[in-house]
């Protein structure tokens, strides 16, 4: 059985400077649908490596493969369909919630599925919210979940999930995560997700993957990464996070 996604020898250049890395030889395989944490210090390419498995952005080397295929061998457009792409801060069509939640069917020419696209506002908290509203009037964390929700109705195998949470109080934040593993559990989707929140990490992360130095210095089990991590970038990054919670002021 072919891998969900395999990445060999991938390699970004910076845009702005040629011959100089982001990152270089990350070879690493997701062999069955799992849930898998990218973490690393900031600027270290982790969004430009999720655009690149998205078809956002392209490798200035080696290959990506999705149940065996190169994108070449997809199209990008069904490649896109099954390894869809959740963006930080996403782009809202123009019109209302329902023009949004509506484009995947119109676009792939499907149903809409009327009650799951209610189902899932629900679940991510925004059960509440009157469909007809224009897009462009919705808060950063309202956009994030139309956003997720409007990628789910894709029903694609892989999801990738830039820093999706980001901008969610914790009520949200657990709601939406709980939707992700349920649907794992249920669809076996594999997450590929990306986060700086350490206790969503330990809370819904079966592997990690930790980019630093322009590699893929850890490929672990969660609880193995968490507990003792193998490199002293990983334990140094560990460490930092420990020290920052011992040192935040207790409040009232
Ligand atoms: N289109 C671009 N043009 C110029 N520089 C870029 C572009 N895309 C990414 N970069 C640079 O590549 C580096 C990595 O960016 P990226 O957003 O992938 O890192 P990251 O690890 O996701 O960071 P963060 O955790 O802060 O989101 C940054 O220095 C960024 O400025």
């Amino acid at each position: 059985m072919a891998s969900v996604l395999s990445l060999e020898h991938l390699g970004k250049q910076l845009p702005t400077q040629q011959h100089t890395w982001l990152f270089s030889d990350i070879t690493v395989d997701i062999a069955s649908p799992e849930i898998t944490l990218i973490m690393g210090k900031s600027g270290q390419g982790k969004s430009t490596l999720l655009r690149l498995l998205g078809l956002l952005d392209t490798a200035d080397d080696g290959t990506i493969r999705h149940l065996g295929k190169t994108p070449t061998e997809w199209g990008p457009e069904k490649w896109r369909m099954s390894v869809s792409y959740v963006a930080q801060q996403p782009v809202m069509l123009p019109g209302s919630v329902e023009d949004n939640l509506r484009a995947v069917s119109r676009l792939h020419k499907r149903p809409f599925e009327t009650e799951l696209a209610r189902t899932w506002m629900e679940a991510v908290g925004l059960g509440e919210m009157d469909w007809s509203k224009q897009a462009a009037q919705l808060s950063g964390g309202e956009r994030q979940r139309v956003a997720l929700v409007r990628s789910l109705l894709l029903h694609p195998t892989v999801l990738l999930l830039d820093e999706v949470t980001a901008s969610l109080d914790t009520i949200s934040k657990r709601a939406t995560e709980e939707l992700l593993v349920d649907l794992h559990r249920r669809e076996g989707t594999t997450l590929l997700w990306i986060t700086h929140d350490w206790e969503q990490a330990r809370a819904v992360g079966q592997r990690i993957w930790f980019l630093a130095g322009g590699r893929l210095l850890e490929d672990s089990p969660a609880d193995r990464f968490f507990e003792g991590p193998q490199t002293q970038e990983a334990q140094e990054f560990l460490s930092a996070h420990l020290v920052q919670k011992e040192d935040a002021p207790c409040l009232p």
